[in-house]
Formats: C-alpha cells, sequence, structure tokens
C-alpha cells in the first residue's frame, strides 16, 4: 500500500497547465486567470464624496456658505468660487479647490446659503482618486481563482474580457451492474448511480469540465473499450468502482491494456483501492487516469485528496495544491490499525477552541455523513485517540 503523499507526487509527476483562452467577464466566474493582470487606471479615477452634503474648501468651515453648484454622481463640475459651498452627491467628483465634504444631516440650508458647521479637517469624507489602485499596479495574479467579488474587480478596470485556462475535459465512468440511473425504478439487488453525479458536481468545484459521463457494465471487454473512447478527447480519465480485487473489477486489467497502471491501493481508509495510471491516446499522447474506488465515501474522500489538485495543476491554481489545514481537538475517540483513517467531522467553537465531531457511522458506504461534513480529520496508523486530543483536520473547500 502506498502513502497519499507519494501518490500524489506520482499524479501530478509531469502534469502541465492546460493553455488559455479568452473569455467575456460574464462567463468568468469561476474560471482561473491565466496572466497577471495590471490596472489600467486610477481607481477611482477621481476624487468623489463619500457623502450626501456639501463640498467645501475646510479652512471655510463654521460659516454660512453660499451654495454655488450643484453636483449630481456621473457630472463633470466647475471649480468651486471661493467662499462657497457646492451641494454634492455621493460618488459625485470633488470640484476643484474643495477638500472635503460635510454630510447633510449637520447642516441647515437657508435662502442665505449652508451653515456649515466647523471646524472640518481637510479630506473629511472624500475618497482620494486611486485610493484603491493605482495605474500599473497589480490587480489579480495569475492562478486566482475568479469569485464573484473578482469578477466585479475587473469590471471596475472597465475589463470585459480575461484570459482564463481552460477548463479540464474529465470523462466520468462509473462500473458496477447493480447501478440504475436517479429516476427510473429499482428492481431487486440494484441501487442508485449516487457517485456520478456527485463526482461530476466535485468535478466543476474543482473547475473541471465534465464532458462525458457514462455506465460501463462489469465486463472487461466493456471497460477497455469505454476506457480507451473517454481518452480520446478527454485530458483526465475517472473512474468509480471496479478497482478492487474482485473477479467483477475490471479497470485495472483494462487499464494495463490501454497503458500503464502505476499505481494501485493505498494506506488510507477510505479509499484503498485507488489506482492511478496513464492511458495512451490514438494520437500518441496520454490522458492521465484516476481510478476511484466504488464505496461512495471512498470516491468521495478520493476526489477531495487527488481530483482537487490534479485540477490545480492543470488550472495552475496554487490555491488548490493542498486542502487547508487545522489543528483541532477531538471530540471523539478512535483507533486505527494499518491505514490512515480520513474521518467526516463538523467543527465547532467552544471555549474558544476548535473541536471536530465525528459522525457516528464512519463506513465508507454512508454519504449522509458526508453532506454536513466540514472537515476531514486525518488520524495515522496504529493511532488511538481520546477526546481532548490534538489532531489534524483538512478542510473540505474546494
Ligand atoms: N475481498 C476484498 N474485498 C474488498 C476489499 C478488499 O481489500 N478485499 N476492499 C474493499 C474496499 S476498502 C472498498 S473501498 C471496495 C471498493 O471496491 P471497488 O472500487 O471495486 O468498488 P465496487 O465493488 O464496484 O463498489 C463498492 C461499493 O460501492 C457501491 N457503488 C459503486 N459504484 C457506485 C455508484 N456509482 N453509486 C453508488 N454506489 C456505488 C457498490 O454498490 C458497492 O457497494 O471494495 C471492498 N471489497
Ligand atoms: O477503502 Mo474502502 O474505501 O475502506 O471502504
Amino acid at each position: 500500500m502506498h502513502d497519499p503523499a507519494t501518490a500524489l507526487t506520482a499524479l501530478l509527476d509531469g502534469v502541465m497547465a492546460l493553455e488559455s483562452e479568452s473569455v467575456a467577464l460574464t462567463q468568468a466566474h469561476g474560471r482561473t486567470l491565466a496572466d497577471t493582470v495590471t490596472a489600467l487606471m486610477d481607481t477611482p479615477p477621481a476624487d468623489n464624496s463619500a457623502m450626501d452634503g456639501y463640498a467645501i474648501r475646510a479652512a471655510d468651515a463654521g460659516r454660512t456658505l453660499p451654495v454655488s453648484q450643484r453636483i449630481p454622481a456621473g457630472h463633470a463640475p466647475a471649480p468651486l468660487a471661493p467662499g462657497t459651498c457646492a451641494r454634492i452627491f455621493t460618488g459625485a467628483v470633488i470640484p476643484e479647490g474643495a477638500d472635503s465634504v460635510v454630510r447633510q444631516e449637520v447642516v441647515e440650508e437657508s435662502a442665505e446659503g449652508a451653515a456649515i458647521p466647523g471646524p472640518v479637517t481637510a479630506g473629511n469624507s472624500v475618497r482620494r482618486r486611486g485610493r484603491e489602485m493605482q495605474r500599473g499596479a497589480t490587480l489579480l495574479e495569475a492562478g486566482t481563482r475568479l469569485n464573484a467579488a473578482a469578477v466585479g474587480f475587473l469590471a471596475s478596470q472597465g475589463y470585459d474580457r480575461v484570459a482564463v485556462r481552460r477548463r479540464p475535459r474529465v470523462s466520468l465512468l462509473v462500473t458496477g451492474d447493480e447501478l440504475v440511473e436517479p429516476g427510473r425504478p429499482l428492481s431487486p439487488g440494484q441501487i442508485y448511480n449516487s457517485n456520478a453525479p456527485m463526482l461530476a458536481a466535485l468535478l466543476s468545484e474543482f473547475g473541471a469540465e465534465v464532458v462525458a459521463s457514462r455506465h460501463v457494465a462489469d465486463s472487461l471487454d466493456a471497460t477497455v473499450a469505454a476506457l480507451a473512447d473517454a481518452a480520446e478527447g478527454s485530458d483526465v480519465v475517472v473512474t468509480s468502482g471496479g478497482v478492487s480485487i474482485g473477479e467483477e473489477d475490471h479497470v485495472r486489467n483494462a487499464l494495463q491494456q490501454l497503458g500503464t497502471l502505476d499505481l494501485w491501493r493505498l494506506s488510507i481508509k477510505p479509499g484503498k483501492p485507488l489506482a492511478l495510471g496513464r492511458i495512451k491516446r490514438g494520437n500518441g499522447g496520454e490522458t492521465r487516469f484516476v481510478g476511484l474506488a466504488g464505496n461512495p465515501v471512498s470516491s468521495y474522500v478520493g476526489a477531495w485528496l487527488f481530483l482537487r489538485p490534479l485540477m490545480g495543476a492543470l488550472l495552475a491554481r496554487p490555491d488548490q495544491a493542498a486542502l487547508p489545514a487545522l489543528r483541532a481537538r477531538a471530540g471523539f475517540e478512535t483507533s486505527t490499525e494499518r491505514r490512515a483513517n480520513y474521518m467526516r467531522v463538523s467543527l465547532t467553537i467552544e471555549d474558544d477552541q476548535l473541536v471536530a465531531h465525528a459522525f457516528a457511522d464512519q463506513d465508507s458506504s454512508v454519504l449522509h455523513s458526508c453532506v454536513q461534513a466540514d472537515g476531514l480529520a486525518v488520524i495515522p496508523a496504529w493511532h488511538e485517540i481520546a477526546p481532548g486530543d490534538m489532531i489534524d483536520v483538512l478542510r473540505l473547500q474546494p
């Protein structure tokens, strides 16, 4: 059995970032910046008001000033006439000659003008030009995952297109003659195929595009044909199930016929019979292969530990190289044997301490525990854990 760190190194060996493509900003959410982007201009582009009120010279505060102009947002103001103030609104450009804004709640306006209470500090309620970004500065680094705020931030600089990494194309194959697609009736002995939709959803969270999802019959010929076909149009082929040692498990044999089985069986629970390798394509290239164990939790945990960093490497996303790790107190007791256990836990804060609570049933068939799991507690092999012991927890964060 291999340890997961060795397996991950083998999986990522030689993996190169995918090419970049230009997309409209409206399509960029969730994508990965291919190049570092710089500011095209100062933002805000001009000094502007943070309040609805009156723009003044700070030195003029403490008396009534005639209102010499009205400046709504979106209008270019005239210079401020000496000894006057300007009615101004939030976001409107500060007129030349003014240095401060006094909010309207503290000002009384009459026929003589606006009574401005003093003293006022110069710069009051003014958002300075370039406060957020200065032209030429780095806006976002290559490898940034474009969340909603990043999309807005690019728009604030006038970007309407952006260069992003092409999404990894992943073909998903599930094996198991017992599986039926949700929505169809079940016959005795059958169960629903839950791994395919789960893995497709995870892959999408990890930045991939699932280009095919197929159910393969439990035979060597069908598995060989499906793997060969899946390898052609994809960067990665992922299978679920059929990777253990029974005579119904054909995935490893099929892989060896089509390419290389680099590694099989990890010293982790769940997810032991995971297989990694490469499939030769007709054009001479190779497609990465990840064979996840069929038990739903084994597939789920394997996807977080291996598909997430693999997609991260293809997308050149540094934040996706390793799951964020925390230290927490165990809120449970357990002991391990030959394999490190990756236990589904929820996290709470008690007496200012992070506490990990393990779900009661940690069997690899019980997907329910994953629905609310915040993380995976990693308990090394041959270990005893008592409540209150410090443990490592990997956060399940895409
Ligand atoms: N004699 C041994 N038997 C098993 C061993 C072993 O070492 N010796 N390992 C066990 C472990 S650990 C695991 S994990 C499983 C994994 O086996 P496979 O990867 O070959 O998976 P399957 O046998 O095809 O399926 C296992 C289990 O999961 C259910 N399943 C499979 N696919 C799906 C799906 N798409 N949706 C929902 N559920 C799925 C399947 O019905 C089985 O119950 O092997 C142990 N056996
Ligand atoms: O590794 Mo299996 O995933 O223990 O159930």
